[in-house]
């Protein structure tokens, strides 16, 4: 990046520099951080790192296309977007951006976005998918359900590794609060109300979330939410084979592998490791990862381990700090970019030709 100029940020470390050079201290700890000493954060990308592909030649690869479907869509390539909180932190058009630069990708929408949820649908020209906590006041769940339904979602993602939001220890510090002129508006404000107020050694987040989540879920109310929404489930946050079969035995439609990019349990493996063990136990069950995918590279290695998707979080969320809509469609289109590549230089050349024969284990 020499000659004086601002370059083109090409590669996703580049978004990564432009955002931590523009954003506010506290706001890029938030979107870089994880939990504990970040053991997991660093796991996720240091495990893809570990994988060797093993190429094939002479295959024709003179047409390749990474096009799928997922849960009956259609989809024009596997790369989608994992639910984050906010994005008019970092972006005054916020999620209506995200959803303008995903140009048809799989879109997963946090529910603590912060612009209305039809204003992202009339954004949308691919797939949306609904991110739910489960909160103690089922109520305003379940209106925020409805409210997903006639915006013209497409799934419920539950999130099932946040119990609470675990104690991050750059947030912490920082007694991080959202600010006052960003919110989460699909959220009734009753749930919101005491949202921006940190306390004494925790983040505002992470001291609402023990107010309002509900700590008692277990796997039997899952019912309660099927009995009162047509719309698929999908359950992100999952790493054991146990959880992936009582997922598949409570009816669940996919589930999404995920740490939480490092968020939650520090400890937990890196998500490209636990990949295998649910995918053998998913048993056709869709099965998506997330965490620590930076490169189409990346993305090869776990579609060959199994997975149907992987989502971008926090390289979403550079794009849209660097360029709003425009930064987001750039994130992707990199990544796909590369993708493609490296199916045409392992020779395999559509996304059923990919398997575990295309990944070695350590290097
Ligand atoms: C700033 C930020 C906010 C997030 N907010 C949510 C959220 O609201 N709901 C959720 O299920 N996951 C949330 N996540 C987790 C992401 O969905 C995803 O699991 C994780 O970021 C993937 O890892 P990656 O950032 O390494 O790609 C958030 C992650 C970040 C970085
Ligand atoms: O920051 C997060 O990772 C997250 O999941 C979250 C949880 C509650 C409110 C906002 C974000």
């Amino acid at each position: 990046m020499g000659g004086g100029k601002k370059a083109k940020p090409d590669r996703l470390a580049d978004f990564a520099a432009a955002a931590a050079a523009t954003l506010p201290g506290e706001v890029w700890d938030y979107l870089d951080g994880g939990a504990g000493a970040e053991w997991t954060l660093r796991e996720n990308t240091a495990a893809f790192a570990r994988r060797t592909l093993r190429p094939r030649v002479l295959t024709d690869v003179s047409r390749v296309s990474p096009a799928t479907t997922l849960l009956g869509a259609a989809l024009p390539h596997p790369v989608g977007i994992a639910p984050t909180a906010y994005h008019r932190l970092v972006h005054p058009d916020g999620e209506v951006a995200t959803a303008t630069g995903a140009a048809g990708a799989l879109h997963v929408v946090s529910m603590f976005a912060s612009t209305p949820l039809a204003d992202i649908a009339a954004a949308a020209s691919g797939p949306l998918w609904m991110q739910l906590y489960w909160l103690r006041d089922r109520a305003v769940l379940l209106d925020l359900v409805r409210r997903a339904e006639a915006a013209g979602f497409d799934a419920l993602v539950l999130t099932v590794d946040t119990p609470t939001v675990a104690r991050r220890p750059r947030d912490a510090r920082n007694g991080f609060t959202v600010p006052p002129g960003v919110a989460a508006v699909n959220v009734a404000a009753s749930v919101m109300a005491s949202s921006h107020v940190a306390q004494d050694g925790s983040s505002a987040i992470e001291r609402h979330s023990r107010e309002q989540f509900d700590q008692t879920t277990t796997w039997a109310d899952l019912a309660w939410l099927r009995e009162r929404s047509p719309l698929p489930l999908v359950l992100k946050g999952i790493l054991t084979a146990e959880d992936t079969r009582l997922a598949r035995a409570h009816g669940v439609d996919a589930v999404i592998v995920s740490n939480h990019g490092g968020r939650q349990l520090d400890g937990a493996p890196a998500t490209v490791d636990a990949l295998t063990e649910v995918v053998d136990a998913a048993a056709g069950l869709p099965v998506l990862l997330d965490g620590g995918v930076r490169s189409g590279r990346d993305a090869l290695v776990a579609l060959a381990l199994g997975a149907r998707a992987v989502l971008l979080g926090r390289p979403v969320v550079w794009g849209l700090a660097h360029a709003g809509a425009d930064g987001v469609r750039a994130v992707l289109n990199l990544v796909v970019d590369e993708l493609t590549e490296a199916m045409t230089l392992t020779g395999r050349p559509t996304l059923a030709d990919l398997d575990r024969s295309a990944v070695s284990g350590t290097r």
